[in-house]
């Protein structure tokens, strides 16, 4: 089963070359894209839809979600309007109410987040445990993660719960912990913060889940310099996430991590990816993560929603986009780039055409995965143009229509 997609009135594509089409109009076959090109010279197919002038984009890649968890922050939140800081502490709520929280409740409430998200043109999601924080809560969120999202990452490292010795906690991460989570996730992640995990406890924590087999990712540099930039570079993590406190130092290494990666031909190895999270730095009033520095100094950006309860509850990529073009100051094709393929390169999921096991995301090319995004607006510049409007229109995702 094939359909044309026509009258587009702007197709960013978001492929190697970064092309950006007029008039142009894209066929899926089944899961995949068959052709894209200018809608004058479309093939037949079984079946045809009129984008109406409207623009299409991929798929919004969000890298970075916690979205098994129960309960809400309210009074957390209207305490930081009110002049409160955020601190790690408040994970412990979280913990408490999804530990009391049932399989089918926990499942429910996870799969009502990525409804939403997908009904707001995400059409990748990765997700986090990390309210559990024992081997039997932690491998519980791992399991439902499994079920409702693309890929699953292990935060068993996210707050030592109280009561507990910081190394002795550390240990049971990478002991107990990691084995009752390994047959659901394929990445792993550390909150190296203070309040949260030390440079010292956050190193074994790499070691042990990249021993296990597990991709790595890190949240650092969120509440202040620190070692969570050195370590992800150090240990070749796809990303460090937040990245609201960098040093030139942690921007250059950031950058030399790309220098054998070739973008253009999708080749090499790639290096770090530096997530920014724009709508948790605002919810947090931290200041926006440096987009534009480090963009300016040849780092690889994701843009992602880090929807949680404590810092970020949100899934709207849009808004995310929308802040780093107004604030940030990307352009409207940066910001774009970085909430799709930025997003797929933080996955390692950049990559793959009909020969391998897995087609790309995040990118419009033949043999892609067919997620596409059709905005109600002739371009994307409307995402910035008129923020906070609900401008999805389409959302195809692996070539069904969802939307
Ligand atoms: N910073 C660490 N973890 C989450 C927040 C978790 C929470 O406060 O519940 C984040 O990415 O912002
Ligand atoms: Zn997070």
């Amino acid at each position: 089963m094939s359909t044309l997609i026509t009258n587009i009135a702007e197709l960013m594509t978001q492929d190697l070359e970064q092309r950006v089409l007029r008039d142009a109009a894209v066929v899926i076959d089944g899961e995949r894209i068959a052709w894209i090109g200018a809608a004058g010279s479309a093939p037949a197919a079984d079946d045809a839809v009129d984008a109406g002038g409207r623009a299409v984009l991929p798929g919004w890649v969000d890298s970075h979600t916690h979205l098994v968890f129960a309960g809400d922050r309210t009074a957390e939140f209207e305490a930081r309007m009110a002049g409160e800081s955020y601190s790690a502490g408040g994970i412990a709520v979280t913990m408490d109410a999804t530990r009391r929280t049932s399989d089918f409740d926990l499942t429910r409430l996870a799969i009502g987040r990525v409804a939403e998200a997908l009904s707001q043109g995400t059409t990748y999601i990765e997700t986090k445990t990390g309210y559990g924080l024992d081997a039997e809560h932690e491998a519980r969120s791992a399991r439902i993660a499994s079920t409702i999202a693309d890929e699953v990452t292990y935060l068993g490292a996210h707050l030592v719960p109280a009561g507990s010795d910081a190394d002795a906690y550390t240990e049971e991460v990478c002991g107990p912990m990691l084995d009752a989570v390994r047959p659901y996730a394929s990445w792993a992640d550390v909150f190296c913060e203070e309040g949260a995990f030390s440079e010292a406890q956050s190193r074994r924590v790499l070691q042990a889940c990249r021993d296990a087999g597990l991709g790595l990712r890190v949240h650092g540099n969120q509440l202040g310099e620190g070692p969570g930039v050195r370590l992800a570079v150090e240990f070749g993590a796809a990303s460090v996430d937040h990245v609201n406190y960098l040093s030139d130092g942690d921007v250059a290494a950031l950058a030399g991590t790309w220098s054998g990666w070739d973008p253009a031909a999708g080749t090499g190895t790639r290096g770090t990816v530096a997530t920014c999270l724009p709508a948790c730095d605002l919810s947090t009033r931290q200041p926006l993560a440096p987009g534009r520095r480090l963009l300016d100094a040849g780092v690889q950006l994701a843009l992602a929603s880090n929807c949680n309860p404590g810092t970020s509850n949100t899934s709207s990529m849009a808004f995310c986009v929308a802040t780093a073009v107004l604030q940030m100051r990307l352009s409207v094709h940066e910001a774009v780039r970085a909430a799709t393929y930025g997003g797929a390169l933080a996955l390692h999921r950049d990559t793959g055409h009909d020969d391998d096991g897995e087609r790309a995301v995040g990118s419009l090319a033949v043999g892609h995965r067919a997620d596409l995004h059709m905005l109600n607006a002739p371009s994307a510049t409307h995402l910035a143009y008129r923020p906070g409007m609900p401008l999805t229109y389409a959302v195809w995702r692996a070539g069904v229509r969802e939307r």
